[in-house]
């Protein structure tokens, strides 16, 4: 029952969680059409020089106009270059986004301008309602924002200071004042590559993002909104990290959810540093991007950890000495200062993952053939999220313009994984209440013969004292219910002391068991009968009265008496005395008992080997 409600209950959070991460995956789709709808030929939405100024109507800067598309470029470093009225005709052109080559352009120090100019209604950005904003997207390694000449801020340090940050989205108030009397708002990106490991690594430049033109608000929706599918991701995959933590955390024995939980908050970590939202941290970009690094550095290790755990394997040394590898990676580049070192290594990260790529799946194939469950579950979820996998290692690699794809791939190992162990701790579940059941009507069974045992005497096998007393009382009930009455008969062993003193006790023993098979065999199967004391026997017979039960103790005497006791080969006889007494109305069972108690007495008082019946009042001899 326990189990069944443990499993209900996970089953029931995870179809929240299945629930949310559809709505995830939609919206994201959705805003991934929408970006595809909006980026389907940027060129269109911006182009630069004299010649084609793009305008923007009142309602595409309502909307936001696109900024992507080419830019007028060139490398170098003049003050200059910001003031609208310069003639950049002659310079070339760059798209935005779109890095600069490997290795950047080392004689300009590093350093290039982007130059735009757009055309924007003057009335729209007069309004007081209006505010006039531009998104400018991500660059590498850091950049300064001027529109109509003024510098607006911007994203890391210019040189001297040198700041790195490449991944941070950044909106800024366009004044009024820099848009000129006919419309003309010119833009311009003053442009730091980085280190030139950071530059060699990653070229350098505008690379990925938004870059908009708009109202602010609704330019800051936008924003919010794009967002919104990665804060989930972390939302959704540090719930299900707790969750596992706090499983884990209350049974200790269940490894496999501390993997899973870790494994879970790593992702969320890194899920989140993907994110803008990570910015609201307030932290130092560097200390932003070490957690990155280390979460996507650690991550093999974990998942090894994981998948090792979940199909039930022991880990294999060299398999130990690899992952570990990935922890030692992972922990050392925290303590080196800067990001040159993130960027020195993360090809090698990348290179090191590779034969994961091979003998995990291998492991699991070999693990499915064998019948693993677990395997057999985990095998095509892994095989979706090394293929996402590949897709953003490519992005890096060939600089491909692509969406990442990682974090749905780990939504797929997730689901899995979660499956998974459903699959695995109901079939524990199942085994354990099978097995305890089957315990259960095992004790249940041995409980019974206990008081089976409790009611029985152990030599001759018809029921001690307090078995017949249970029964007695039973019948008494039964009695005072149906008006049916019953009689008791108390019998004893003639010169029994004597008998053990002449034949042994053992003989003794012997003959006392072949008396209670008499009594037995010669009773009916409705009578009870039941060891009184040590040679007494009492028996209990349903709707009989005393005449009827001193006829039956008659036959019974004369059974005793006639019968040839053997033992070790000689031949012994014996006698037994009687006392009846029938159950009247206003009797209980003692009264009753001692009634047939008191025939017995005078019984044996008046020779042996007698049936007498104890009337109510006074004694009556059979024979
Ligand atoms: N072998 C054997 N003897 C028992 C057992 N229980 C009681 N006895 C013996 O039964 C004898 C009963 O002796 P008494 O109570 O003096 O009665 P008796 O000798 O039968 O004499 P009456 O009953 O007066 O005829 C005692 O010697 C007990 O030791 C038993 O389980 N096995």
């Amino acid at each position: 029952m326990n189990a069944a409600m443990t499993v209900l209950s996970v089953t029931r959070q995870l179809a929240w969680v299945g629930l949310l991460l559809v709505l995830l995956a939609g919206l994201s789709l959705l805003l991934a059409a929408r970006s595809d709808a909006d980026t389907a030929s940027p060129e269109v939405a911006v182009s630069a020089g004299a010649s084609g100024i793009p305008t923007a109507g009142a309602l595409t800067l309502q909307e936001g106009l696109d900024l992507r598309g080419q830019w007028r470029f060139r490398a170098g470093d003049e003050p200059a270059w910001a003031t609208p009225g310069f003639d950049d005709s002659d310079w070339s052109t760059r798209a935005v986004p779109g890095r600069w080559p490997r290795g950047g352009f080392p004689e300009s120090g590093q350093i290039g301008w982007y130059r735009l100019t757009v055309n924007v209604p003057v009335e729209l950005v007069a309004a007081s309602d209006f505010q006039l904003a531009v998104r400018i997207g991500k660059v590498i390694s850091a950049y300064e924002f001027y529109a109509g000449g003024q510098l607006l801020g911007g994203v890391g340090g210019m040189p001297p200071l040198g700041q790195t940050v490449i991944d941070q989205e950044r909106q800024y108030f366009v004044p009024p004042t820099a848009v000129d009397a006919q419309g003309n708002l010119v833009l311009a990106l003053r442009v730091w590559g980085g280190e030139p490991t950071a530059v060699n690594a990653w070229g350098g430049g505008p690379h990925a993002g938004d870059f908009l033109l708009g109202e602010y608000r609704s330019l800051l929706y936008q924003g919010l909104l794009k967002e919104l599918p990665g804060m989930m991701f972390f939302i959704v995959t540090l719930t299900f990290g707790i969750h596992h933590m706090v499983i884990y955390w209350r049974n200790r024995s269940l490894r496999v959810y501390l993997w899973f939980g870790l494994l879970a908050l790593d992702i969320a970590l890194y899920g989140l540093m993907l994110t803008q939202w990570k910015f609201l941290l307030g932290w130092p970009y560097l200390v932003l991007k070490k957690i990155e690094f280390t979460s996507i550095y650690v991550f093999p290790a974990l998942a090894l950890q994981m998948v090792w755990s979940l199909v039930d394997r022991k880990f294999p040394p060299a398999l130990r000495v690899y992952q570990l590898s990935f922890v030692v990676f992972a922990l050392s580049i925290l303590p080196v200062p800067g990001l040159t070192v993130h960027f020195a290594t993360l090809l090698s990260w990348q290179l090191a993952t590779l034969p994961m790529f091979g003998f995990v799946p291998w492991m699991l194939w070999r693990e499915v053939r064998a019948g693993n469950r677990e395997a057999r579950t985990l095998l095509p979820a892994l095989a979706l999220f090394l293929a996402t996998c590949v897709n953003d290692i490519l992005i890096d690699l060939a600089n491909l313009e692509t969406i990442r794809l990682m974090p749905f791939g780990f939504i797929a190992i997730l689901a899995s994984m979660s499956m998974s162990m459903i699959t695995r701790f109901t079939r524990m579940f199942g085994a354990l209440e099978s097995e305890v059941e089957q315990r259960t009507s095992e004790l249940r069974e041995v409980n019974l013969q206990l008081v089976q045992m409790a009611r029985v005497d152990h030599l001759t096998g018809v029921l001690n004292r307090r078995g017949f007393t249970e029964e007695a009382e039973e019948e008494v009930a039964r009695m005072q219910r149906t008006g049916t009455g019953f009689s008791i008969v108390l019998t004893d062993v003639d010169f029994f002391k004597r008998f053990n003193d002449r034949h042994g006790h053992e003989c003794g023993d012997h003959v006392l068991r072949r008396v209670a098979d008499i009594l037995k065999l010669r009773t009916r199967d409705i009578d009870q009968i039941g060891r009184w004391g040590g040679e007494e026997f009492i028996l209990l017979l349903p709707e009989t009265d005393a005449e009827g039960a001193a006829v039956l103790a008659e036959k019974l005497r004369i059974a005793v008496e006639e019968n040839v006791f053997e033992f070790r080969g000689e031949q012994l006889s014996l006698t037994m005395t009687f006392g009846v007494a029938a159950f009247r109305l206003g009797d209980n069972l003692d009264t009753c008992i001692a009634r047939a108690d008191t025939a017995l007495y005078h019984g044996k008082k008046d020779g042996r080997n007698k049936v007498m019946i104890g009337k109510y009042k006074g004694l009556s001899l059979v024979n």
